[in-house]
């Protein structure tokens, strides 16, 4: 069982709540190169449960955003290729799937960087995430269902989604990501340069969808709201897992207090130079 111990070893994992759901995405040794020279997954395994929500974590460059590609296909478009492995999404292998298909399977990506429409008003943005449905009545009912899941957008339905702010962009494209009606959904460090009231807001949307029976894979820089959100979480080094565990065992965990969250033994904020510093020992990661 996962609940028991942090895992060190790759041969020592277990799945994330093993117990509970079974996966609806399974990485099983995923390698990825870059331009057939940069190898950024080395052996990449881990899974989400079906209902679930899972933190991938990691510093800079450690290969997070790459997992995600490489899960949604839309890393053929960075040069990149999976070569190695295998990616299961709802019982089937997906890896090597253009984009489109694994979205139309269910499966939907939420890159970093907020690209609206920055013309459009927030219902265009929407409808362009529906393209896909047989009629318009169809494509409605979805979109009144983004609306109750996030009922900021409703307000701003015809507002340039240009001119929104950093928090309300963010909301809109998980808005239009939900028009697909997922059954997964990866999202990319979607805190990135929000206020922190923002950021709780955009979170709480995902901690609804969530509670409607969607699945979350979650990409972020900020340990603490993505362990807050997070079942399980799994933490990156050069292109590999190198720490797992339950969420809450992981906010426990002294190293990743002090390596991500920067939190010393009686919880208190250290100085960015002592994390630094911290960092620089890497003890844990041997
Ligand atoms: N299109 C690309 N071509 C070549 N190398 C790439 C490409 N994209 C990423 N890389 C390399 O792959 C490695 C993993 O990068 P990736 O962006 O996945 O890391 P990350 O953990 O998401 O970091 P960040 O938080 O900075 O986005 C890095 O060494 C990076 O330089």
């Amino acid at each position: 069982m996962v609940n028991s111990a942090l895992a060190a070893a790759p041969d020592q994992r277990t799945t994330p709540d093993a117990a509970a759901n079974p996966a609806v995405l399974t990485l099983s040794n995923v390698e990825v190169l870059y331009a057939e020279v940069i190898l950024a997954l080395k052996g990449m395994s881990m899974q989400v449960p079906e209902g679930g929500c899972v933190a991938l974590l990691g510093a800079n460059g450690a290969g997070k955003s790459t997992t995600l590609k490489a899960i949604s296909g839309v890393i053929d478009s960075e040069d990149g290729r999976v070569s190695g492995g295998t990616i299961t999404f709802d019982g089937r292998p997906i890896q090597g799937h253009d984009p489109a298909t694994v979205v139309r399977g269910g499966l939907v990506h939420v890159m970093e960087g907020r690209r609206v429409l920055q013309h459009m008003t927030v219902e265009q943005n929407l409808i362009i995430g529906g393209h896909m449905f047989p009629s318009a009545q169809a494509m409605r009912r979805a979109m009144d269902s983004v609306y109750e899941a996030i009922p900021r957008l409703a307000d701003l339905r015809k507002r340039t989604a240009g001119y929104l702010s950093g928090g309300e962009q963010q909301m809109l494209v998980i808005g239009r990501a939900i028009m697909a009606e997922p059954k997964l959904m990866l999202i990319d460090e979607p805190s990135l340069g929000l206020a922190p009231r923002m950021v709780e807001e955009v979170f709480s949307v995902l901690r609804h969808l969530r509670e409607q029976g969607l699945s979350l894979l979650i990409v972020e820089q900020n340990t603490r709201v993505a362990l807050e959100i997070a079942d399980y979480g799994y933490v990156m080094e050069s292109g590999r897992i190198v720490l797992e565990g339950q969420a809450q065992e992981l906010r426990d965990n002294e190293d990743v207090r002090e390596f991500y969250l920067g939190l010393d033994r009686e919880g208190v904020r250290k100085s960015f130079r002592e994390v630094k510093h911290y960092k620089r020992r890497k003890r844990w990661l041997g």
